[in-house]
């Protein structure tokens, strides 16, 4: 467990969905991107989630961003495929591939649009683990799923002893805790909401999975690491910084996403934009762009 727990610590940005012009997904530029994060000195990737816009692709496609991650940095870090689909069986498909990969864990969100109970659940997640050899990572994110994972079907899913960690969006951050105690401090737990990064880094948390890392990934490695040596004080600086970055960035027309990949293209770093139905920015949304790229550079120049 030790070993694994260390493969498992640190920052793992959502590796965003990387487009060509015509909207599919681009082998190049998936692969810069990648080489790009773990230049930053990122601990590993979580490919395929939310921020890679899983839901709105394809088995093949998603299979394709998996691949070209895999073949791009290889061993160099920890890689986490994301396979939670509509169905089961697509899923297992994605998970068998992932492992196939050399991925090292896998995660998924409960089922999705039918309001299932937790039994449901249970044998969805409990599905895909025993497809593979996998270690399997939950993924709770009650705010777009609808269910908050509890107490009662995570001692269930700990009889597997293939569940290393939950990667927790709920907002308290008290659940971070509640988690890693019903697990006698067994499991790794990945913080959630990058607003509240540090407080899930102090109620508990070993790492942290986000949205919004990768486009000011070296503020949560700083945060991460003034934490761990203790000056908190800093790490609150940070935080600070960052929600101000992440309200603005969530305060366009276009999607969250589409105005992080238009600060990543003044960073030359181009992957694209969004799939609809997330909206692109436009007008006078890219004006604003600018100024959320300098706050950016500002906050990072900081620290
Ligand atoms: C609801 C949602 O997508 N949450 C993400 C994952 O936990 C976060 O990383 C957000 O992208 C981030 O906190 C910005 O709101
Ligand atoms: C946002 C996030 O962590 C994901 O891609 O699932």
């Amino acid at each position: 467990m030790r070993l694994i727990v260390e493969k498992f610590k640190g920052i793992f940005p959502a590796f965003y969905a990387c487009y060509d012009e015509e909207g599919n997904i681009s082998e190049s530029r998936t692969k810069q991107f990648a080489n790009y994060l773990v230049s930053k000195g990122i601990q590993g990737l979580y490919v395929g989630g939310s921020s890679g816009e899983c839901i709105y692709q394809n088995l093949e496609e998603r299979k394709l961003t998996l691949r070209y991650v895999a073949e791009a940095v290889g061993h160099q870090i920890t890689l986490i495929a994301h396979v939670g689909a509509p169905s089961t069986r697509d899923s297992i498909e994605l998970a068998k591939y992932a492992e196939q990969l050399g991925y090292d864990a896998l995660s998924a969100i409960p089922p999705i649009y039918f309001v299932l109970p937790e039994d449901s659940i249970y044998h969805y997640w409990t599905d895909i683990l025993e497809s593979t050899n996998l270690p399997f990572i939950i993924y709770n994110i009650p705010q777009t799923t609808g269910y908050n994972l509890s107490i009662q079907l995570l001692n269930r899913m700990l009889q597997h002893g293939k569940v290393i960690g939950v990667k927790n969006s709920s907002m308290p951050v008290m659940d971070i805790e509640r988690f890693k105690t019903a697990s006698s401090n067994n499991l790794i737990l990945f913080n959630g909401p990058d607003e509240q990064f540090v407080a899930g880094r102090l109620m508990g948390a070993d790492s942290g999975i986000g949205g919004t890392y990768a486009v000011m990934v070296e503020l949560f490695l700083k945060a991460n690491e003034f934490i761990s040596s203790g000056d908190i004080a800093r790490a609150q600086q940070i935080q600070s910084d960052i929600n101000s970055i992440i309200i603005a960035l969530c305060s366009l027309n276009g999607s969250m996403y589409s105005a992080i990949k238009e600060v990543l293209k003044k960073n030359n770093m181009d992957i694209g934009s969004v799939r609809k139905p997330l909206q692109p920015v436009t007008g006078e949304d890219l004006q604003k762009i600018d100024e959320i790229k300098a706050m950016i550079d500002q906050a990072i120049a900081k620290y």
